[in-house]
């Protein structure tokens, strides 16, 4: 039976670099699949890896049809065994519903990685839909870590150096620690998360001199 596989993490966890293992180890044993992603860091139309890997993909505008992409290509002779799909987040929840039909009527098995919460902590529209219709859904095992050591499980927006809770949901960008950057990410415990406690304000705080003893 063909699944719907949701894989998941925070930025910066290994989920680009999952897709393409999983690509290449289905490929390696003959099966034939179609990448996609949009809005990769890299650019148009690539799957990018922070270990250096790259791949072409298709990429995922707002009014792609992945039902008519995938029984266009099949009608004309082609082979798909299963799909790859990246930075899922951002795929709309109409989009996710067509993927599960294709995994139902198609038989075609769907992996799709992105991350589940902005930097606001509130559900991507289509990571939601992803929970509520996938076979499983998978936290990767390799953690990132928050400064302090902890496992992270939140990604902080920053501007100019500073945490903000407030803005679009999407803006591309890296996870960066350098204040010159206009916008980046960072990810972090939820304690920290709750306190905008960064690293660069964590660093801050601990040089700050010790205010002189009173008395
Ligand atoms: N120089 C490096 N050496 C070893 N591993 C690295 C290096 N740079 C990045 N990584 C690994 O790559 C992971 C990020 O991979 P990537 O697939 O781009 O993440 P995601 O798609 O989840 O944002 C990091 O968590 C780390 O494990
Ligand atoms: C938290 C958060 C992230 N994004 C963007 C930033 C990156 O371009 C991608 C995540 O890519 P990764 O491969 O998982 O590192 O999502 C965003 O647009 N809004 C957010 O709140």
């Amino acid at each position: 039976m063909a699944e719907l596989i949701f894989r998941t993490g925070t930025m910066d966890a290994g989920k680009s670099t999952l897709a393409l293992q999983t690509n290449h180890n289905h490929a390696a044993r003959g099966r034939v699949g179609l990448i996609f992603t949009t809005k990769d860091r890299a650019g148009e139309a690539v799957l990018s890896s922070r270990l250096g890997l790259t791949h072409q993909a298709v990429e995922v505008n707002p009014d792609f049809d992945f039902w008519k992409h995938v029984v266009q290509s099949l009608t004309a002779g082609a082979r798909i065994d299963y799909l790859i799909c990246d930075e899922a987040q951002f795929y709309a929840p109409a989009q996710i519903e067509d993927l599960a039909k294709i995994v139902d009527e198609l038989q075609i098995d769907v992996f799709c990685f992105g991350i589940l919460t902005d930097f606001r902590t509130k559900l991507f529209p289509g990571s939601a839909r992803l929970v509520e219709l996938a076979d499983r859904t998978e936290v990767l095992q390799v953690e990132a870590l928050c400064w302090c050591g902890k496992k992270a499980t939140h990604n902080a927006r920053t501007e100019n150096g500073a945490m903000v809770t407030e803005g679009d949901q999407v803006v591309v960008g890296d996870v960066v620690e350098d204040a010159d950057v206009r916008v980046a990410y960072e990810v972090l415990c939820r304690q920290h998360h709750r306190r905008a406690l960064t690293a660069a304000r964590a660093k801050a705080v601990s040089l700050a001199p010790e205010p002189l003893p009173f008395g």
